[in-house]
């Protein structure tokens, strides 16, 4: 292989490297540039003389000129676009931003802003570090993976996606690249992951969304989705290739069509390191959500009613793993299983045999006997104010994509059974929550105890502040992927999962009215390391981990990299950073 740009070398939380190249191309490598914050002396080192403006300004003056342009851009898609040109142009600076302002620049770097963007990738088009496979060459493949210029040991993640669900405006088509890109700059802010050892993959399969088919400037394939053999030998040749060539990284899919979602990770989570992050990660977070509202309530979860709005990837992914929760307290899996009532755009999951309810679905089927009691509006098709009106749940979810879903006569009927209703609009991005909080809290006079997908601002009411918990898998995918980093996790099981929902729950002591269920985005480092060490753990209690954890903590400290001007070694010389 010819020679790299820079090496990374062990130790000092991946600043340390070796730069094997000069000059102008230092600038445009975005790991080694450090912009006007060259100090003079480098500047003659690296052969940059001339090449940037006379005043240097260290790192602590390029913040602050990052971020009152960042201030200064004006939507929300041009404060997106100006932090996609900082990330490529200088990635300690980029990283050192975001992790200084995570809760006012997650929600422009991810959920709500990363949807649109994604919706105008086209016409926003820049270059971005990441890889397109498309259906239709699968030989290309490796090679594609090759080009990045990585090899077996730099690479401790594939994030990949086929853009047929993204968040919940659907078939993105190519565009869908960013969403994986979001989910790494959230690996790196939250959790410390190399942004260097993580590779974001588009798996183009075409789309069915007209408008992208009939858009001149669409850059991915022009036909519709390939599905059946053809699309699952796609993903076969992906996950063989990806295995050759990246044997250590996990797999993380990410926003797939629900089909596709559960059979891919049923076929593969035995035989790779992978996970589902709408379906595991999801999960995780909500189900912690729901143990620290069940605390404050002073009940168990075995005490619940569970009514999923949208039993699709994240609705069932949920219902699953509380199943197992469940279990843990006691109950058989039929006991558990019969706590839940799913919904989907064909109304409750029965075992009504005319209806298409996916396979996966049907493990929550009611029976017909059962709904047959109910005083229904239209048989033929029971939907959420029915279930609702039958069933008097305790928790309510929303992973439906169905904005105002939940309406205040639905909401007003729950509360009027329940003291503390749990509910979560989770869908995404914020136009798609199937209820705003500010509404939930006055139409339960506050008793609601909440938790979105997207950020809301707290709300005021009666005198209380509620503060409005995210349940986005941000709080877990990060630490989970650090955890599987540190222990060379060889597979995801269900244990590390569940031990990343206990993780999270842990650091959530419900004390006072209005306080949040989840602890917050600002803390997404300290949650993220609480992840990592609970799913080492469990890795190596389950025995999949091929390192072993001598000092855990010190093992996902040390493992994570610090947006700091890295030392670089220069020939036989150390250009050390910040000296002038
Ligand atoms: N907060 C978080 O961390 C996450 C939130 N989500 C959000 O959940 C939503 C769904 O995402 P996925 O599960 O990936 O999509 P999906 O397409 O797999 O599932 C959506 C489900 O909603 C059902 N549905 C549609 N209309 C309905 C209606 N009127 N009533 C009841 N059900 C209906 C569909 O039949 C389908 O089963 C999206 O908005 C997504 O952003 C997804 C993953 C993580
Ligand atoms: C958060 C996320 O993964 C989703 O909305 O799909
Ligand atoms: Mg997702």
């Amino acid at each position: 292989m010819a020679e790299r740009p820079y090496d990374v070398l062990p130790g000092d939380h991946g600043n340390r490297i070796r730069v094997n190249t000069h000059g102008s191309y230092i600038l445009r490598i975005p790991r080694l540039n450090r912009g006007t914050a060259f100090t003079h002396a480098e500047r003659v080192e690296l052969g940059l003389e001339g090449l940037l403006p006379e005043r240097v300004t260290p790192l602590e003056g390029q913040l602050h000129r990052a971020y009152t342009r960042f201030l200064r851009a004006g939507s929300p898609i041009e404060k997106f676009a100006y932090l996609q040109g900082l990330r490529d142009r200088n990635t300690v600076l980029f990283y050192r931003l975001l992790s200084e302002h995570l809760d006012e620049l997650m929600p422009i770097v991810y959920t709500p802003t990363i949807g649109e963007a994604i919706q105008e990738f086209s016409l926003w088009y820049q270059q971005v570090n990441g890889v397109f496979l498309s259906i239709d060459a699968p030989e290309r493949i490796e090679a594609s993976l090759r080009a990045t210029g990585k090899s077996a040991d730099d690479v401790d993640l594939l994030i990949v996606t086929d853009s047929e669900g993204i968040l919940g405006i659907g078939d993105q088509g190519v565009g869908g690249i960013l969403i994986c890109i979001g989910k790494k700059s959230v690996y790196t802010a939250a959790a410390g992951l190399d942004p260097d050892r993580m590779v974001p993959v588009v798996l183009d399969v075409g789309t069915n969304n007209l408008s992208l088919l009939n858009d001149d400037l669409y850059l991915g394939l022009r036909h519709a989705r390939v599905r059946g053999e053809r699309y699952d030998a796609f993903v076969a040749d992906f996950v063989a290739a990806a295995q050759k060539v990246f044997p250590h990284a996990m797999v993380h899919w990410e926003d797939f069509g629900a089909d596709n979602a559960h059979r891919i990770l049923e076929t593969y989570r035995d035989e790779i390191c992978t996970f589902n992050d709408d379906v595991q990660g999801t999960a995780a977070v909500v189900a912690a959500a729901i143990m620290a509202g069940v605390s404050a309530n002073g009940e168990r979860l075995r005490d619940q009613r569970f009514v999923i709005s949208g039993a699709g990837t994240a609705g069932i992914g949920v219902a699953d793993l509380l199943v197992d929760l469940l279990r843990q307290e006691g109950l058989s899996e039929e006991q558990a299983r019969g706590l839940f009532w799913a919904t989907t755009s064909r109304g409750l999951v029965t075992d009504d045999p005319t209806k298409r309810f996916r396979d996966f679905q049907r493990r929550y089927e009611r029976s017909s006997v059962e709904v047959a009691a109910w005083d229904v509006e239209d048989p033929g098709r029971i939907g959420l104010s029915d279930v609702v009106a039958n069933v008097h749940p305790t928790v309510l979810i929303g992973t439906s994509g169905q904005p105002g879903s939940f309406t205040e006569a639905i909401v007003t009927d729950m509360a009027a059974h329940v003291e503390h209703p749990l509910i979560f609009p989770l869908s995404n991005p914020t136009t798609l929550a199937e209820a705003t909080p500010a509404h939930l809290l006055e139409w339960t006079q506050g008793r609601a105890r909440i938790a979105t997908g997207s950020p809301f601002a707290p709300v005021t009411l009666d005198g209380v502040t509620y503060d409005v918990a995210q349940a986005n898998n941000a709080l877990v995918f990060p630490g989970l992927g650090l955890g599987v980093a540190v222990s060379r996790a060889t597979r995801v099981t269900d244990g590390m999962i569940a031990a990343a929902a206990q993780a999270v729950a842990s650091l959530v002591q419900y004390r006072k009215e209005g306080q949040s269920l989840l602890p917050s985005v600002r803390d997404l480092r300290r949650v993220s390391a609480t992840v990592a060490i609970a799913v080492a753990r469990q890795a190596e209690a389950d025995g999949v981990a091929e390192t072993p954890l001598t000092d855990p903590v010190e093992q996902v400290f040390d493992r994570m990299w610090q947006p700091v001007y890295p030392e670089l070694l220069y020939g036989k010389r150390r250009v050390a950073p910040e000296q002038d």
